[in-house]
């Protein structure tokens, strides 16, 4: 299911241009991440594709339709949606969090519990946590069960704003990094909001730099971006410009190691001959 956004602008009532005359094709089965500074209308794009936001010029068309004539509560129901904060139901029990939108569409509650643990298991909670309250559980494990629900009815879009935002770098890596293997099985139409550059060059098979008013800065793969910046302003933003992408090679006691800007470790060097993991589906 691919997403198209064809020259959407959005104006707040109170006179906000939030994007202007914005065009983007978000392929099927990959993840598109839309990065950019606080208020450039990330969010913004992100909710015309769910119809939380009504464009004030131009169409959002998904599998070539244009969504502005569709039902928007069942368009809902087949697009995942992951917020920063999860946006669990605080009274509801972690399984059934998670069967909410199954259960909205008619599925019987013991089926959909029963898909509610499989999901748990997909997405790497215990399933003791089950019939726990969404408060009882840590920010990193209230964000998985926020993906988990999100995937309960099986949608090929998933739409994600800043869903790792609010944890610790740690959790924060691991759950990227979940993500990166889940997403190689699932192939979901992702498209997903940060404002963390090292955080889209890690999940995106594309990123979208934006500017103020939703202009693209410059869009494409990581390693376009990194190899050919378009202009200042993307340099600057990836931290070219300080050096901050620069690796070395250095030589030691322990042979050849691989460093950052700062000296530190980013790694050693593969033996000759070895390949870059999944280096064939990502470009
Ligand atoms: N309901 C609203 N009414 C008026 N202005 C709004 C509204 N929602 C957002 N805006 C404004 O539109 C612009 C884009 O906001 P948006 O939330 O889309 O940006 P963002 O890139 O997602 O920002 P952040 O990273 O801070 O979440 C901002 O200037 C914001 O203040």
């Amino acid at each position: 299911m691919g997403i198209e956004f064809e020259h959407v602008s959005k104006q707040y009532p109170d006179g906000t241009m939030a994007v202007e005359d914005f065009s983007l094709t978000v392929p099927t089965g990959r993840t598109t991440v839309l990065v950019g500074s606080s208020g450039c209308g990330k969010t913004t794009l992100l909710r015309m594709v769910n119809r939380m936001v009504a464009p004030t010029d131009g169409r959002v068309l998904i599998d070539d339709e244009d969504i502005a004539g569709q039902d928007a509560v069942k368009l809902r129901r087949r697009i995942g949606y992951v917020m920063q904060n999860s946006g669990l139901l605080p009274h509801r029990r972690v399984v059934d969090n998670i069967a909410t939108v199954p259960r909205l569409n008619g599925v019987a509650k013991r089926e959909a519990q029963a898909k509610a643990l499989e999901l748990m298991d997909l997405v790497g909670l215990d399933r003791a946590m089950a019939h726990r309250w969404p408060a009882q559980l840590s920010g990193g494990q209230q964000q998985r069960v926020g993906v988990a629900r999100a995937l309960a009815s099986d949608p090929n879009i998933l739409l994600m704003d800043e869903p790792f935002g609010a944890v610790d770098p740690l959790v924060r890596a691991e759950l990227q990094a979940w993500m990166r293997k889940i997403q190689q099985d699932l192939h979901k139409t992702v498209l997903f909001v940060t404002h963390d550059i090292a955080e889209a060059i890690a999940l995106g098979d594309q990123i979208v730099l934006l500017q103020k008013g939703g202009q693209v800065a410059q869009s494409g793969t990581p390693a376009e971006l990194v190899a050919n910046p378009a202009n200042d302003f993307v340099a600057s933003f990836l931290g070219l410009d300080r050096g901050e992408l620069d690796l070395h090679l250095q030589e030691g006691p322990h042979g050849t190691l691989v460093v950052d800007s700062l000296g530190r470790p980013a790694g050693r060097l593969a033996p000759s001959g070895a390949s870059v993991p999944g280096s064939g589906g990502r470009g």
